[in-house]
């Protein structure tokens, strides 16, 4: 991470809010700090927040640079703000954001795997699991990844960017519960392309990670995304039926595509 960058945001948030840095994505940048926006100057040892910062590039014009800033933390802020009302969808909580300086705040989720299985993602989980990738954890954990993407979609919404790592597994009463992360393509739609493209995507990339036991971690998350679907009736069993068919076409084009290379 370059060090420009971590100068302009500890100029933007002051000494006293201490960061530690935890990832560089291509558009942002991405700290863990202790202190709440609301309730700057005081830092309390356990709590855990994410600060989500889009740098300027210095390859686009200024004012292009600031519009386009300013369009895309907006909208992941409010895509999530939106999110986070639908009881069903467990998404990180907005909790502050200053589209002008790139920067939203949100609830930290997940934490460090055991055995140094890193942090709590659905890939890392997995991996964790590859001595035992059958195992009733992983069937149940998998169904519930596939709900949440079920119930994104039934809300006419879709992820745009579905890896295993934009899911963040929290431990709630024994269980492990999925949230979905990073919304910054995120955005409501009704079209079964983006929802077939999300499907595709996440499939892809369990197939990549997981390839020996990718058919059946597959099946167990299209059989939590049937599941929302099913509790719909005939308008669900229909809405189901068109975003399978558009899944199958994607994967169809993205053969031909590798094939053709
Ligand atoms: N709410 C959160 N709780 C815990 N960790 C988080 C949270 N949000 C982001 N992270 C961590 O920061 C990483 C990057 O976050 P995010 O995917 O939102 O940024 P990004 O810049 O869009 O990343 P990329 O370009 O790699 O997709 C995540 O993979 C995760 O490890």
């Amino acid at each position: 991470m370059s060090q420009e960058v971590i100068d302009q945001i500890v100029k933007y948030l002051t000494p006293q809010v201490p960061i530690t840095p935890i990832s560089q994505g291509a558009e942002a940048v991405v700290f863990l700090t202790n202190v709440h926006p609301y309730d700057i100057g005081r830092s309390y040892p356990d709590a855990k927040y994410i600060i989500k910062y889009r740098p300027p590039k210095k390859y686009r014009h200024p004012s292009i640079d600031r519009a386009l800033t300013k369009h895309r933390t907006l909208s992941e802020s409010r895509i999530l703000a939106k999110l986070s009302q639908i009881p069903e969808l467990h998404v990180p909580r907005l909790i502050a954001c200053d589209p002008y300086n790139g920067c939203i705040w949100i609830e930290y989720l997940g934490e460090n795997l055991p055995n140094n299985c890193g942090f709590s993602n659905l890939k890392n989980y997995l991996w964790m699991n590859a001595d035992d990738p059958y195992n009733a954890d992983v069937e149940k954990t998998l169904v519930k990844v596939g709900q949440q993407i079920g119930q994104l979609h039934w809300q006419d919404y879709c992820h745009g960017d579905l890896t295993t790592s934009n899911v963040v597994l929290s431990r709630r009463g024994g269980e492990w519960e999925p949230f979905l992360i990073d919304f910054g393509l995120g955005s409501a739609s009704t079209l079964v392309e983006d929802k077939g493209v999300d499907l595709y995507v996440l499939e892809r990339a369990i197939i990549s990670t997981h390839s020996r036991f990718a058919d059946k971690y597959n099946m167990w998350i299209m059989q939590g995304f049937k599941d929302v679907f099913g509790q719909h009736g005939k308008v669900g069993d229909k809405k189901l039926k068109d975003t399978l068919k558009r899944f199958e076409e994607v994967r169809l084009r993205g053969r031909k595509r590798s094939m053709l290379g």
